[in-house]
């Protein structure tokens, strides 16, 4: 800490100033080496990694998501963040986290100038009615749900686009001890409110295949925590179906740390889908009532899928004893 009316000598204010710039983008084991080489680079790297600690999105949502630890010193983990989900990593891939200016960018925010809206869309503008043709869902029994979009003429502040303006409960990052960081909430969430977007990459079946040999192999020796998830979109006919993959194992939100649960959970996993837009987005919903500090899960599949090991430690009744995994 500095103390006040003492200033630091020349070559050290040097130093720091340099450090406050640099440090921020340094990946926690480069940031740790640094810190052991002086003390004002200690004193800086300290400072960054509390500024770390408090908000798990760098300042890009709307409300601090702190990461809490009674388990052990580990601090946080390091990924990219960005809100939506995204088609190619930003190069180069680094990110600011822990500076004392203004928050970084979302490179989310550019993946919408990529690919211009398709025509379609609805036109309520300026405002959006509640019979609106793009307003539909979730119906009881599926999990699909119709939102207005890139090709409608409204904005943001349309009352139809529930999951399209970030996070606005109160959430934190918790650690457990055998199922390593979790998603709580802050505060109490009604049941149906909107909680998160599942942001990660896009990835190609194959590419989906080929990380997911190496992220099993890494896991199984407990040093990684993967976060590819495989979502199938069933069309009306039946037959066919529209499979999408998101990987938030490098860069993603806050969903990349919600747990399993083999009860199912308290959220619900809805795909939403927008005129102008050819994805579904993968969206998670207050399934029930949730309390304040409650842990927030859903089901990672079905049991029947499980290939490989890793045990599960979601504590419901109905705990099936492994976690679910399926051949990707
Ligand atoms: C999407 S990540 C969730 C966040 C993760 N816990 C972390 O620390 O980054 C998925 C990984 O979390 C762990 N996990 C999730 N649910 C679990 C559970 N019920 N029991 C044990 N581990 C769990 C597994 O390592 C899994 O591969």
């Amino acid at each position: 800490m500095e103390k006040k009316g003492s200033r630091e000598p020349e070559g050290e204010e040097q130093v720091r100033t340099w450090a406050e710039l640099v440090l921020p983008w340094l990946a926690p084991p480069d940031l740790a080496a640094v810190a052991s080489a002086s003390k004002v680079l200690s004193s800086v790297a300290m400072a960054v990694s509390d500024r770390r600690a408090s908000d798990a999105s760098r300042g890009i949502e709307r409300h601090p998501v702190p990461f809490l630890n009674p388990v052990d010193a580990q601090h946080y983990s390091y990924f990219l963040y960005a809100r939506f989900p995204l088609f190619a990593l930003p190069s180069p891939f680094a990110q600011p986290w822990g500076g004392r200016g203004p928050a970084p960018s979302d490179p989310s925010s550019l993946a919408a100038l990529a690919f211009p809206p398709a025509a379609g869309g609805c036109a309520c503008a300026p405002a959006c009615a509640s019979e609106c043709p793009c307003s539909s869902g979730p119906e009881p029994g599926t999990e699909l749900m119709m939102e207005c979009g890139a090709s409608c003429p409204c904005g943001l502040e349309c009352r139809n686009r529930v999951s399209q303006g970030g996070i606005s409960v109160r959430l934190r990052v918790v650690k457990h001890p055998q199922k390593g960081w979790g998603l709580h909430a802050a505060q109490f969430v009604k049941r149906g409110e909107f909680i998160c977007e599942y942001a990660g990459e896009f990835l190609t079946t194959e590419e989906a295949r080929n990380r997911q040999r190496i992220y099993d192999e890494l896991a199984s020796s407990g040093r990684f925590s993967p976060a590819l998830l495989v979502v199938r979109e069933h069309l009306p006919s039946g037959k066919a179906c529209l499979r999408v993959n998101i990987d938030a194992s490098k860069v993603g939100n806050v969903a990349r740390f919600i747990n399993h649960s083999c009860d199912g959970g308290n959220l619900a996993v809805i795909l939403v889908r927008s005129p102008g837009s050819l994805l579904p987005r993968l969206c998670f919903f207050s399934a029930m009532d949730i309390q304040e500090d409650e842990e927030l899960t859903f089901s990672y599949g079905s049991a029947k899928l499980r290939q490989y090991g890793q045990h599960c430690f979601c504590g419901s009744s109905v705990c099936y004893g492994m976690l679910p995994s399926e051949e990707t």
